[in-house]
This record gives structure tokens, C-alpha cells and sequence, in this order.
């Protein structure tokens, strides 16, 4: 009989997440029916989206996310014990899946991992998985980006962001980044060669972008919304397009009462602005050729993927509230 560890949301968030929002507990699992396979966690997700979309689901139930599992037991003859598998079962240790009853309209819930060569099964969760989709497809489609073009990226340092500048750099964007700590900025400096990048923090966003963006902005990726987003929006040039991925500054306030900020139309209609937001859902049906594409940016050598790593399953709720703190520089994960 096998025994799951799995993070229960014990009580609702209520502003940013604390320690008494989660509950470990154990939960025995039944055995194994025809066509289930049992998997094993080794990498678990840390991902922004779980904040938000937790205002949605009710206390007792597990938490959400995403991770790469290994098959320890198949009763399905197209799954193999060994191999390794992303999957969306939420903050557990084990799971019982039957693939054939997962639905395959929306996110890709659950896949064997492509071969990534000697490469880490955990950048599935990463670069070559839904943060990586994210960057390439909601940078270059909702962006359009051309060379020569100044881009904007706000949580720049992280994940999706640092992936983003880095597609923006080689296809000779001048690149600015903003992030919450001077060492980030360093980073984003010295190692991905962004432009310019700031501290959020202690530069005023207005001041900053008249210094590194004089005659104005073609492109913004937007990771965090409110008053920062309002500011770079006010500096684009005619005709910028803006790709709306995150708005993380808001994920911890009351969805009923958000935060006011100064208001966009007059930017959006005199300088003729294009704005859209997206969800990398959009993309499933080339789910697996983003994959490949950031593969081969990898092996060209022309992406850098840093990894935080917390180990040991019962930090989640540390290394989670860590990420939302700005903890991380690049992809925030546990190693189970
Ligand atoms: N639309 C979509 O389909 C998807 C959207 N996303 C969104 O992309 C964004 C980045 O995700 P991801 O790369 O996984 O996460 P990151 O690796 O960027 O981690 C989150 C970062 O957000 C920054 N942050 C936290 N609070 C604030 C704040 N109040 N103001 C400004 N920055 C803040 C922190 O960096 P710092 O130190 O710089 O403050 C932190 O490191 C998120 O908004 C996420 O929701 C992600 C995946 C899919
Ligand atoms: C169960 C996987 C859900 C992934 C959602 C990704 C979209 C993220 C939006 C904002 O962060």
C-alpha cells in the first residue's frame, strides 16, 4: 500500500500566504485499476498562478501545481515503469493517473518528458515547459518584436522574464529589465547583457526609462501590472505593443478590492497602443514545437535557465512564498 505526502490549502489566502495556509498530511492510495499508473514525484513546479487561481478553490482541497514524476507502477500498457512524466497533480508525492481519461482541450495536464539529452528533467518544469512556453510564445507573437526595438520587461530576473530578454537580445533588441534587487540587476547586467536594467524599488520607473529609453518604448512584456505597468505604458512610442503575461503585484490583494492606478486610455488611443493578455494555454496545440524551439536555443548556447532550488517536499510553502517575496533569479523549484 503506498502512502502520499500532499499540501492540503487548510485555510483560504487572505493577502500574501502564510505558513497556517497550508496543512501536510498523509492520504493512503488504492491500488492501482486497469489503465492507472502510479507516479512519484522528483521535481515539484513553484509557480505565481497558484496564488490567484487558489481564490477559486475551496479549503481541504490539495494544493495546485505542476510536476515531473517518475512511473513506479503501470498498469497501462503505453506507460513504462522508469519513464518520466509532467503531470498536474498538485502538491503530492504520489499520484494515481489514468491518461486516458485526462482531458486535452486546455493546459497539457500530463505528457512523457521529450528527451532533453543530458540535460535536467526538471527544466520541463522550467525553460522547457510552461514558463518557457510562456516567454516564447505570448514574447514573440503578442509582441512582434523587430530588431533594433527597445523592449521593456518587468520581473525580469525571473523565470519567465530573464527568458524573455534573452530571446529580445538575440534578435538585437535594446533590452531593459527591471527587477526588485540590485544584485538582479547586476545579473541581468553582466550575465545576460541586457542594455539597461533598474531596481524598482529605489528608481523611479518614469526617470529610469527617459535615461535608457529617450525617444520611447516599442515593446513592453508585462509580468507585474499596477502602478509600475501604468508607468512604462506611458512611455511607449505610437504604435507599441504590449503583452500582458502576469500581474503579480496584484496576486496577493482582495480580488474585490483591487489597487487604483492612474488610468491607460489616454496612452492607449493618442499613441495608438495595442495591449493583450494572454494565457500560454492558447499555444497548446504546439505545446511540444516550443519545447523543441527552446531546446535548440539551449543548444546554440543562447539561453541561460538558472534554477532555485529548495530541496526536501515539505518546504513548498517556503520555497512559494519565497518566490512571491523576490527570493529567486530564474526558475523557483523543490527537489522532492
Ligand atoms: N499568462 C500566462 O499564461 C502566464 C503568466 N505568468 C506570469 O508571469 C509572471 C512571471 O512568472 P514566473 O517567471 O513564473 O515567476 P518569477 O520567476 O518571475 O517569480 C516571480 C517574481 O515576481 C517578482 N515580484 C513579486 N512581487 C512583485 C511586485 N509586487 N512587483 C513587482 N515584481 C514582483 C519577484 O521578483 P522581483 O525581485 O523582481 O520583485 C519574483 O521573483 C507572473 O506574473 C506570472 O503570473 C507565468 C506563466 C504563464
Ligand atoms: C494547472 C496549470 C495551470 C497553469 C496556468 C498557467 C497560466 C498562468 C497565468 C498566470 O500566471
Amino acid at each position: 500500500m503506498v502512502v502520499t505526502k500532499k499540501f492540503i490549502l487548510e485555510k483560504s489566502f487572505n493577502g500574501a500566504p502564510r505558513d497556517d495556509n497550508f496543512k501536510l498530511i498523509e492520504e493512503q492510495l488504492d491500488e492501482l485499476k486497469n489503465g492507472e499508473i502510479l507516479v512519484e514525484a522528483i521535481w515539484l513546479s513553484v509557480d505565481p498562478y497558484i496564488r490567484p487561481y487558489s481564490n477559486h478553490v475551496s479549503p481541504g482541497t490539495t494544493v495546485m501545481g505542476t510536476q515531473i514524476a517518475k512511473i513506479i507502477k503501470s498498469n497501462n500498457k503505453d506507460y513504462k515503469e522508469g519513464q518520466k512524466v509532467f503531470c498536474s497533480t498538485g502538491w503530492r508525492t504520489h499520484s494515481i493517473i489514468n491518461p486516458s481519461t485526462l482531458g486535452k482541450d486546455k493546459m497539457p495536464s500530463f505528457y512523457v518528458l521529450p528527451d532533453f539529452g543530458n540535460l535536467s528533467c526538471s527544466l520541463g518544469l522550467g525553460v522547457l515547459g510552461m514558463p518557457g512556453n510562456t516567454a516564447l510564445f505570448g514574447f514573440l507573437n503578442i509582441c512582434n518584436p523587430k530588431p533594433g526595438e527597445t523592449v521593456v520587461i518587468s520581473a525580469a530576473a525571473g523565470a519567465v522574464g530573464s527568458h524573455v530578454g534573452q530571446i529580445a537580445k538575440s534578435l538585437g533588441c535594446y533590452v531593459i529589465g527591471f527587477a526588485g534587487s540590485d544584485h538582479k540587476v547586476e545579473w541581468l547586467k553582466e550575465v545576460l547583457k541586457f542594455d539597461a536594467a533598474f531596481n524598482y524599488k529605489t528608481k523611479d520607473v518614469t526617470a529610469a526609462l527617459l535615461e535608457a529609453a529617450p525617444h520611447g518604448v516599442d515593446c513592453y512584456f508585462d509580468n507585474v501590472g499596477g502602478e509600475f505597468s501604468s508607468s512604462v505604458i506611458y512611455r511607449m512610442k505610437n504604435f507599441g505593443r504590449v503583452s500582458v503575461c502576469g500581474s503579480i503585484s496584484s496576486y496577493n490583494a482582495n480580488p474585490k478590492d483591487l489597487p487604483k492606478v492612474p488610468m491607460l486610455q489616454p496612452a492607449i488611443v493618442f499613441k495608438q497602443l495595442k495591449i493583450e493578455g494572454f494565457i500560454v494555454s492558447r499555444w497548446s496545440d504546439v505545446w511540444q514545437n516550443g519545447i523543441e524551439r527552446n531546446l535548440n536555443l539551449i543548444k546554440e548556447g543562447k539561453l541561460i535557465y538558472p534554477e532555485h532550488i529548495t530541496q526536501g517536499f515539505e518546504n513548498l510553502p517556503q520555497a512559494f512564498m519565497g518566490m512571491l517575496n523576490g527570493e529567486n533569479i530564474g526558475k523557483v523549484l523543490v527537489k522532492v
